[in-house]
């Protein structure tokens, strides 16, 4: 077998390209095709980090036989017309900025890949390739930098490129959670949608959590997640204890970081918090974790615990201020190629 791929002998120019990564999603909200999704993300070490003796007899026995259609199930709830809501969010997100440079008049082609499922970034990048570009920026769309997100998205890039004869020029962003832009536009986005912020007894800024020995072993996320939050209640105008950091989104039996969004949604009203918004800072789209998970599960987890007012907040998505901020932050990583 070839060491290395074989491909045509080709010039790559100057010429750039912008590649926006997300987590990746299901083809169609069906088991059969969560399924192979799941098997894929979850076999990643930097997810769950055993050995593959130890867990891919617990993958492949109790979870692939279970997870699959449970999950296709909440899928169902969250998909639209066009597909899954992850995959929709991030091709109007790149086609947005695709427009703001085609209008600058700048030579700089924008696509998008997935981590897990397609398009892959080995089939994007040989696309690129294809059309001669010989300088890539890739912008994994993870706010605040994990292992299992930011770390995994860019050992496939890294991985593609250990293959490749005829490697490109490669730029990365590890993480952008204390960028002014991103605040400005998350904080200006939920004045929108909380004319009336100060009337919530809370305002929950909830992330997807990750496992407790991942930032025992060093893993930023936590800090990071934190800094975001203190920087948006800053700006707009909060107090700390007015705001209550939390994660989501757990999986299997192991701890992960604390405190977790589904406990703090049953332990509020009882302490008499009962009207609160919820808005997930390190989602740059709504996914089925935060349309299924927070808007629709949440809500009615927090009424039945005696919450009385639920309002989720959307991710910033297609925002205007926030494709100004990412394609400001780009044009920022893309200094001396353009
Ligand atoms: C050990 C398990 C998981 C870790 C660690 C993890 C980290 C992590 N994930 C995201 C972003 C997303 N995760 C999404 C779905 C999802 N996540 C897990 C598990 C872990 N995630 C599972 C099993 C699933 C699939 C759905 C399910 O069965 O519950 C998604 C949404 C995908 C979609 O199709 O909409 C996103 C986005 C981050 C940012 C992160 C670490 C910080
Ligand atoms: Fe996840
Ligand atoms: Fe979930």
């Amino acid at each position: 077998m070839a060491l290395f791929k074989k491909e045509p002998q080709r010039t790559l120019t100057q010429k750039v390209g912008v590649l926006l990564m997300n987590l990746g999603t299901p083809e169609r909200p069906e088991a059969a095709s969560v399924k192979p999704f799941l098997k894929e993300f979850l076999s990643d070490t930097r997810v769950v980090e055993l050995p593959a003796a130890v867990w891919q007899p617990i993958l492949r026995g109790a979870i692939l036989t279970r997870r699959p259609k449970a999950s296709a199930e909440n899928y169902q709830k969250v998909w639209t017309e066009q597909g899954s809501p992850l995959a929709v969010i991030l091709q109007a997100q790149t086609a947005a900025i695709q427009t703001y440079f085609q209008a600058k008049k700048l030579d700089v082609t924008v696509d998008y890949a997935m981590t897990y499922g397609q398009p892959s970034i080995a089939t994007q990048i040989e696309h690129f390739k294809q059309q001669g570009i010989g300088r890539i920026f890739i912008l994994p769309l993870y706010p605040q930098y994990s292992g299992s997100a930011t770390g995994a998205a860019l050992d496939k890039l890294y991985a593609d490129l250990m293959k490749q004869r005829n490697m490109p020029s490669i730029r990365t962003l590890r993480s952008y959670g204390e960028h002014a832009g991103y605040i400005s536009a998350m904080s200006q986005h939920l004045r929108q949608h909380l004319p009336q912020l100060h009337t919530y007894d809370r305002i929950v800024f909830s992330y997807h959590g990750v496992p407790q020995n991942h930032i025992d072993a060093g893993d930023p996320y936590q800090a990071e997640c934190l800094q975001t939050s203190q920087l948006l209640a800053q700006h707009l105008g909060l107090d700390n204890e007015h705001c209550i950091t939390a994660f989501q989104s757990r999986f299997g039996r192991a701890k992960w970081v604390e405190p977790s969004t589904q406990n703090l949604l049953d332990t509020l009203p009882k302490q008499g918090v009962k009207k609160i918004a919820v808005f997930c800072p390190g989602f740059s789209a709504d996914c089925l974790e935060t349309l299924e998970e927070i808007a629709i599960a949440g809500k009615a987890q927090f009424e039945a615990a005696g919450g009385t007012e639920y309002t989720y907040v959307p991710c910033l998505n297609t925002e205007s201020a926030w494709i100004e901020t990412l394609c400001s932050m780009i044009s920022n990583e893309l200094m001396g190629w353009i």
